[in-house]
């Protein structure tokens, strides 16, 4: 709690000595438009009231892993303090850095573990500018009222496409063939070699990609069948399958598209590459630790599987360079001796349609929080919203107030508020944690300070904020 307590305090001593007389300054924007929804919700037709307490420029986001331009402009556009790295950082470096921001913008690679968001006294908003959110400790950024924003599918289609050109990369074993000629060697082989059609794909992990990826198998004659915890419709023609040994049973080619949990853990390991067909392939572009790759490599030396792709590892390196060794990971040099399999460094959702849209997409809900609090979209805290303020209403407040969910907290929060007109109000909770977002008219300068130390001194207190 005291570290939360820290976290907000620059922010808001700051808040509260600017005069309610100060307008929203001209260096504040609407998020960039193509949502068809100005900051805080509103159709574009109606103006948002910029919120802020403070002075754009004082909030600090350091953006890592050269996140999108487009993601880098949206932020820059509200005057804020950007500083943008094209790599990840080490975990001291990390600690170091996050000291001082109050936002921060990782991709896949940066691993933001209790021991570092400990450190990050000011942090109030993380954004994933990805889908994958293992990288990052919940539950404990939660705890201490640190929302989580992610895209949840805007490179969906792009790891659809790029699973699909394996499937032909792998039956065709072109990789080896490329390879061949890269070093003048011509070897015209038809043995082994296969058509797709009509053979049948098991599908792990059916959500997001993994149904986009059966419409697409579907289309090129495939029959699909998926395995996944949750009963789930099919599409087109698939079918789901009861259980994983089933779909390893049936499956020519296997691809994985399951997030990153304990359950996933080494889910294909030697006993699963065991119940797959003789000459079957697996593909895996979810996350390294799906796979055992020492097992993998078992299986492939003794021809059970015909051939593997994979996007994801469990250690990778946090930039460029000539780092996919043996130091990295123990298995490197034996993965790469062998033949018809295809390595590609986490490109997945690496295509420049699926970075812009999620460069845009995550640095509006971080601007719509920072600026508004909204939490829709949200993956640790409560989703809420509230209709914005307009610029007709003036001298309003909007209090923030993000607590343990407990009895009792919303009498007292009422008891504060009571003495002001509350326009509305809205609360939701999620586990331990409840956010609680009100509008309050006739505010004048010093209740603002009133209320935000009122509520700051309630014991259920995670985070305050006045926005105004
Ligand atoms: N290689 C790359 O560049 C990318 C990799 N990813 C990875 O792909 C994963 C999947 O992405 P989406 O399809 O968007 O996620 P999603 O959340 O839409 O779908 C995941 C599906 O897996 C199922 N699932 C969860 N645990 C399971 C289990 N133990 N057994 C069977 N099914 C299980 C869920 O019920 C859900 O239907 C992400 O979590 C991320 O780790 C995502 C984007 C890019
Ligand atoms: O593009 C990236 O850095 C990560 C892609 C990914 O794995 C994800 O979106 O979860």
């Amino acid at each position: 709690m005291a570290a939360a307590r820290d976290i907000i305090q620059p922010l808001e001593n700051r808040a509260v000595s600017y005069s309610l007389s100060v307008s929203p300054t001209t260096t504040f924007h609407s998020p960039s438009a193509g949502h068809g929804f100005a900051a805080g919700g509103l159709p574009n037709r109606a103006v948002a009231k910029a919120l802020k307490p403070f002075n754009t420029e004082d909030i600090k986001i350091l953006l890592l892993e050269n996140v999108n331009q487009t993601g880098r402009d949206v932020l820059k556009r509200q005057g804020y303090q950007v500083e943008f790295l094209k790599t990840s950082l080490s975990e001291d470096e990390l600690i170091e850095k996050i000291r001082d921001v109050h936002v921060i913008g990782i991709r896949s690679k940066t691993k933001l573990t209790e021991k570092v968001l400990r450190e990050a006294k000011n942090l109030l908003v993380i954004g994933c500018f990805c889908i994958g959110t293992n990288q990052v400790d919940l539950a404990y950024a939660a705890k201490n009222g640190i929302a989580v924003f992610n895209s949840p599918f805007a490179n969906s289609r792009s790891v659809a496409e790029l699973v699909i050109a394996e499937i032909i990369t792998l039956a065709r074993q072109l990789g080896d063939r490329s390879l061949e000629m890269h070093r003048g060697t011509w070897n015209k082989v038809s043995s082994k070699c296969w058509e797709i059609r009509g053979k049948t794909l098991g599908i792990v992990g059916y959500g997001h990609i993994g149904s986009q990826l059966s419409v697409l198998a579907d289309a090129m004659g495939m029959s699909v069948i998926y395995y996944d915890v949750l009963s789930l419709m099919a599409i087109g023609t698939a079918k789901q399958v009861p259980t994983l040994e089933a779909l390893l049973q049936e499956a020519d080619f296997v691809t994985l598209h399951v997030p990153e949990t304990p359950e996933t853990k080494n889910m294909i390991s030697a006993k699963q590459l065991e119940q797959m067909k003789t000459g079957s392939y697996l593909i895996n572009a979810s996350r390294g630790t799906v796979v055992d790759i020492p097992a993998l490599i078992q299986a492939m030396r003794a021809g059970k599987v015909a051939g593997a792709a994979l996007d994801v590892y469990p250690n990778e390196p946090a930039a460029n360079g000539d780092y996919f060794t043996s130091d990295l990971n123990i298995w490197g040099e034996e993965l790469r001796s062998l033949s018809n399999i295809i390595l590609t460094p986490h490109i997945g959702g690496s295509t420049e349609e699926a970075q812009r849209a999620i460069g845009v997409e995550v640095s509006d809900a971080l601007v719509r929080y920072i600026n508004q609090g909204t939490t829709i979209g949200s993956v640790n805290v409560p989703e809420v919203t509230l209709r914005s303020l307009t610029p007709d209403e003036p001298n309003h407040a909007r209090v923030i107030y993000i607590h343990r969910n407990v009895p009792g907290v919303l009498r007292k929060v009422n008891e504060i508020l009571a003495e002001h007109n509350v326009d509305k109000q809205i609360s939701d909770s999620k586990g331990d944690i409840a956010y609680l977002m009100a509008d309050v008219s006739d505010v004048r300068p010093d209740d603002i300070k009133d209320i935000h130390d009122s509520l700051n001194s309630l014991n259920s207190r995670i985070l305050t904020r006045v926005l105004y």
